[in-house]
C-alpha cells in the first residue's frame, strides 16, 4: 500500500546526517524535517553542501552516516524499481533548466512523460502537456524551440517539464539564479501556485534571500556541515548570530 502523507505530516527527515569526501567533512550531523505541503527553504554559502544533501536526498550519493528518510523510506537502502519509483515523485528542477535546445517546448514536456509512463494516448499527451503549460502561464509558447524564449519563460518550462510527472516533491536548485528582480518575483509567485496547485512538498535551495522570505514558510541556514538555525524567515534573521547576519548583509538586495 502507497503510504498517503497528510498536511503537516513529516515526507522529508533528515537525521545526524554526515557526508564526508576524503578530508573534507562537508556534512557534519545535519537535522531536517520537511513536513507535507511546505516550502523549506535551504540557505548556504558556495559549496557548503546544499547539492550533496539533495543528491543523498534522492539517492544520488550515499550519506557515511545518519538517516535519510523520504516518503517513509530510507534512501541509501532502496534500489532497483524501488529507488527508480521513490525518484519518480521527487522532481528535480535543475539550476541551468536543462531543456533541450533543439526540441519544441511541446517536445520537451512530452519527452518525461512517455519516457516514464508507457502506453499514454496522443490525447492523453496532449492534455497533460496542455495542462501544465497553462499552470505555469506559458500555454502560448508550445510550438516554440527555447532559444525563442526569455531566460525566465526558460525556468518556467523547465519547472513545468518537472511537475508533468506530479511529484510529491519539488527540488528547486537556485530557481532564480541569473534573473532580473521582476522575474525573480515571478517565479517565486511560480513557486508559491505550484504548491496550492499540486499540493507539493518542496525544497528550495537559493541564495537569494527576496526567494527565502517570498516562498519559504521555515528557511533553514546550512552552515560548517550543519543548519545553524531553522525558521520563519523573520526567526531565523532576527538571529543575533554573527555569521546569519552577515549572510544577511551580503545577500540582500531589494
Ligand atoms: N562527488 C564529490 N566528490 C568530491 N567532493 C565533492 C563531491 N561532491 C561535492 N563535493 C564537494 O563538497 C562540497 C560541497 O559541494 P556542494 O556542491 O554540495 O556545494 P553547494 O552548497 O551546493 O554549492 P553551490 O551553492 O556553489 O552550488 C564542495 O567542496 C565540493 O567540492
Amino acid at each position: 500500500m502507497e503510504e498517503v502523507f497528510k498536511p503537516g505530516e513529516p515526507v522529508i527527515e533528515v537525521r545526524d546526517l554526515y557526508k564526508s569526501f576524503g578530508d573534507l567533512h562537508v556534512l557534519q550531523g545535519v537535522d531536517l524535517t520537511v513536513n507535507k505541503g511546505e516550502n523549506m527553504v535551504v540557505l548556504g554559502r558556495s559549496g557548503t553542501g546544499k547539492s550533496v544533501l539533495i543528491k543523498i536526498m534522492v539517492g544520488l550519493l550515499k550519506q557515511d552516516r545518519g538517516d535519510c528518510v523520504v516518503l517513509g523510506k530510507e534512501v541509501s537502502k532502496q534500489e532497483g524499481n524501488d529507488l527508480r519509483d521513490l525518484r519518480l515523485k521527487i522532481g528535480f528542477s535543475f539550476q541551468n533548466s536543462a531543456l533541450y535546445d533543439s526540441m519544441t517546448v511541446r517536445e520537451n514536456l512530452e519527452f518525461p512523460l512517455v519516457r516514464n509512463i508507457p502506453n499514454l494516448t496522443r490525447a492523453e499527451i496532449d492534455e497533460q502537456v496542455e495542462y501544465v503549460l497553462d499552470a505555469v502561464g506559458l500555454l502560448q509558447t508550445i510550438n516554440q524551440v527555447p532559444a525563442e524564449l526569455s531566460g525566465g519563460q526558460r525556468k518556467r518550462i523547465g519547472i513545468a517539464r518537472t511537475l508533468i510527472l506530479k511529484p510529491e516533491i519539488m527540488l528547486y536548485d537556485e530557481p532564480t539564479a541569473g534573473l532580473d528582480p521582476i522575474t525573480c518575483l515571478e517565479i517565486n509567485e511560480l513557486i508559491n501556485e505550484v504548491k496550492e496547485k499540486y499540493q507539493t512538498t518542496s525544497i528550495i535551495i537559493t541564495h537569494d534571500l527576496t526567494c527565502a522570505r517570498d516562498t519559504g514558510d521555515r528557511v533553514a541556514m546550512l552552515l560548517d556541515g550543519k543548519f545553524l538555525k531553522t525558521g520563519t524567515f523573520e526567526e531565523v534573521f532576527s538571529s543575533d548570530e554573527e555569521r546569519i547576519k552577515s549572510f544577511y548583509d551580503y545577500n540582500f538586495i531589494h
